[in-house]
C-alpha cells in the first residue's frame, strides 16, 4: 500500500522575540491511503503545528511533507480541515455552508450538483430536514456534523481534524465517532486526527502516533487492532483496555520528557 501522507524528518522552530522555539524535531509519520492516523501528545508539543505543515499553510525548516506523491510547497485545495470550533457562517443556511468549498474549488460545477452533493452528505450524518436552518438554530453536535460535511464535500485527498470533538459532551462525542465511521464507509478518505482523548484515538485511528514533549518527535506508534466492528462496546474489551494503558504510559513518558526539557 502506498503512503498518501509521508512526513519525513520534519523539524521546525518558531521565531519568537526570545529566539527560536523548537517545536518539531525529526518527525516521521506515514499514513497509507484510506487510513486514519490519530496523533496524541502532551499539551503544547506541536500537534497543531503539524496540521499546518500537512495543509501546506507553513513550510518546515527541515524535512519534507509529501501528499499523494507530491512534495507540499504551499496551501493545497485537496485538503479538508475540521476544527474544534466549527466556524459556520451565520448568514448562510446549513446547506449553503456545506456547499461553500465546492464554490471555491469547483466553481464550474452546476449549482444543482453542488446542492445534491451537500444534501447527500447532510442526510448521511443525520441532518436531513435541517438544510435550511441557520447554524445558530442547531446544537453543538449538529453544527460539528455539518462542519464534517463541509470538510469532505469536495472529496479532499486528506481530512485534517484538529480536536474536532473536544468541545462536545461525552455522549455526543461518541455519536460523532460513529458518524465518522459511517462517512468513511460511504466514501473512504485518509485522515489525520489530533486529539487529547485516548479512547477517541483508538476508536477512530488505524494507527495512533504518540508525540514526545516539545520539540516533538515520533515517540511511539500503536497499530490499532480493534476487536470486531468499530462499536462503542468494543472500547470496554480487554484488547482496548491494553491499548489504552499502553498509550497512557507513553503519554506519561512524553510528559516527563517535556518536564525535563523545561527544567
Ligand atoms: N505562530 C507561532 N509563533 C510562535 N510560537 C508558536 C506559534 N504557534 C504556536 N506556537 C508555540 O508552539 C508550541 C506548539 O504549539 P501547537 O499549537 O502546535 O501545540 P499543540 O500540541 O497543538 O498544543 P495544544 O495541545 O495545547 O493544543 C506552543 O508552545 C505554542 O505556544
Amino acid at each position: 500500500m502506498t503512503n498518501l501522507i509521508d512526513i519525513k524528518g520534519v523539524t521546525h522552530a518558531y521565531k519568537t522575540a526570545q529566539g527560536p522555539l523548537p517545536v518539531l524535531n525529526n518527525l516521521n509519520i506515514a499514513v497509507p491511503e484510506g487510513e486514519f492516523c490519530a496523533v496524541v501528545g502532551p499539551s503544547g508539543c506541536g500537534k497543531s503545528t503539524l496540521t499546518r505543515l500537512i495543509a501546506g499553510l507553513m513550510m518546515p525548516d527541515r524535512g519534507e511533507v509529501w501528499l499523494h506523491g507530491e512534495l507540499v510547497k504551499g496551501p493545497r485545495k485537496t485538503v479538508g480541515m475540521a476544527f474544534q470550533n466549527p466556524v459556520l457562517l451565520e448568514w448562510r443556511t446549513i446547506l449553503r455552508n456545506v456547499m461553500l468549498p465546492l464554490e471555491i474549488v469547483a466553481p464550474s460545477m452546476p449549482k444543482a450538483d453542488k446542492e445534491a452533493r451537500a444534501r447527500e452528505l447532510l442526510a448521511l450524518v443525520g441532518l436531513e430536514g435541517f438544510e435550511n436552518k441557520r447554524p445558530s438554530a442547531l446544537s453543538g453536535g449538529m453544527r460539528q456534523r455539518a462542519s464534517l460535511c463541509r470538510a469532505i464535500v469536495h472529496k479532499p485527498d486528506v481530512l485534517i481534524m484538529d480536536e474536532p470533538f473536544g468541545a462536545l459532551d461525552a455522549f455526543t462525542r461518541e455519536d460523532l465517532w460513529q458518524t465518522m465511521h459511517a462517512l468513511r464507509e460511504k466514501e473512504p478518505f485518509t485522515g489525520v486526527l489530533i486529539t487529547h482523548d485516548l479512547r477517541e484515538s483508538v476508536f477512530l485511528g488505524d494507527q495512533v502516533v504518540v508525540l514526545s514533549g516539545r520539540p516533538a518527535t515520533t515517540q511511539y506508534v500503536l497499530d490499532v487492532n480493534y476487536p470486531g466492528p468499530r462499536e462503542i462496546d468494543g472500547l470496554y474489551t480487554p484488547e482496548c483496555s491494553d491499548m489504552l494503558h499502553t498509550l497512557r504510559d507513553q503519554i506519561r513518558i512524553a510528559q516527563g520528557r517535556a518536564e525535563d526539557m523545561a527544567a
